[in-house]
């Protein structure tokens, strides 16, 4: 990885995060973007430690894409990147396929994961393609996932359903994302447990 000023940390436990949203329409301008301040909201919400943001609104283009993911972890030191939108069966939906372009192995469990939980919303959520993958360079490692582009499904597939009681009745995808961070040598995430309940196992906790 090449070092940069925007790679440094500004405390050990500090998370750094890109954030794209994956637009026609909100990048021309044609609406204003709703995908990056659901992101940050949610993300703000969730994670108690220290975040770096970095956000990107870009059109539904391949090359623009993989690019963008690129530059977030390979430059920017980002260990976590959350794409929203471009997931669907339009042609100019090609999100999955640039992520998997910009990624060195593939997390199938998230789409899975995510598939089952939107299907409990929408039954057009089987028309969701989403993917997640590892992008592993030289001394560096993040996790990028596609979320669905509907601005409200960027909560419900992170946080997952719950019932009257704050229950969950299936468990959101964030609360794999801090152990697999872990495993990749990134900084070590907490989550305030009303919003999400993080999942590691008892030999990984710190004490
Ligand atoms: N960045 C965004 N801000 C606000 N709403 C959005 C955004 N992206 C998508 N949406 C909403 O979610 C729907 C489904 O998202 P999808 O990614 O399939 O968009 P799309 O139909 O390809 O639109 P776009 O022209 O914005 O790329 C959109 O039709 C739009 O109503
Ligand atoms: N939780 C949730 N997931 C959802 C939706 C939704 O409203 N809520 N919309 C679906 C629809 S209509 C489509 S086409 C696919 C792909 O979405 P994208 O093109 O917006 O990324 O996500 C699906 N996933």
């Amino acid at each position: 990885m090449k070092h940069t000023e925007d790679q440094k940390r500004s405390s050990p436990n500090e998370v750094k995060i890109g954030l794209i949203s994956i637009s026609d329409r909100a990048s021309n301008g044609v609406y204003q973007d709703e995908g990056i301040p659901a992101l940050q909201s949610w993300l703000m919400k969730a994670i108690s430690n220290p975040c770096d943001f970095h956000e990107r609104l870009i059109a539904d283009e391949s090359e623009i894409i993989t690019e963008t993911i690129v530059e977030l972890v390979d430059d920017m030191g980002c260990d976590l990147v959350l794409t929203t939108g471009g997931t669907g069966p339009s042609r100019r939906d090609v999100t999955p396929e640039a992520t998997l372009e910009a990624g060195t192995c593939e997390m199938p469990g998230f789409g899975e994961q995510m598939r089952q939980i939107s299907l409990k919303f929408v039954p057009t959520a089987i028309l969701s393609r989403q993917v997640a993958v590892l992008r592993e360079i030289e001394g560096h490692a993040a996790l990028v996932i596609n979320l669905p582009g509907q601005p409200k499904a960027i909560a419900e597939t992170l946080e997952g359903l719950k019932d009257e009681n704050g229950k969950a009745i299936v468990p959101g995808i964030f609360a794999a994302v801090p152990y697999c961070i872990d495993l990749i040598g990134g900084p070590y995430i907490e989550t305030h447990e009303e919003v999400i309940r993080v999942f590691r196992p008892k030999s990984a906790l710190k004490k």
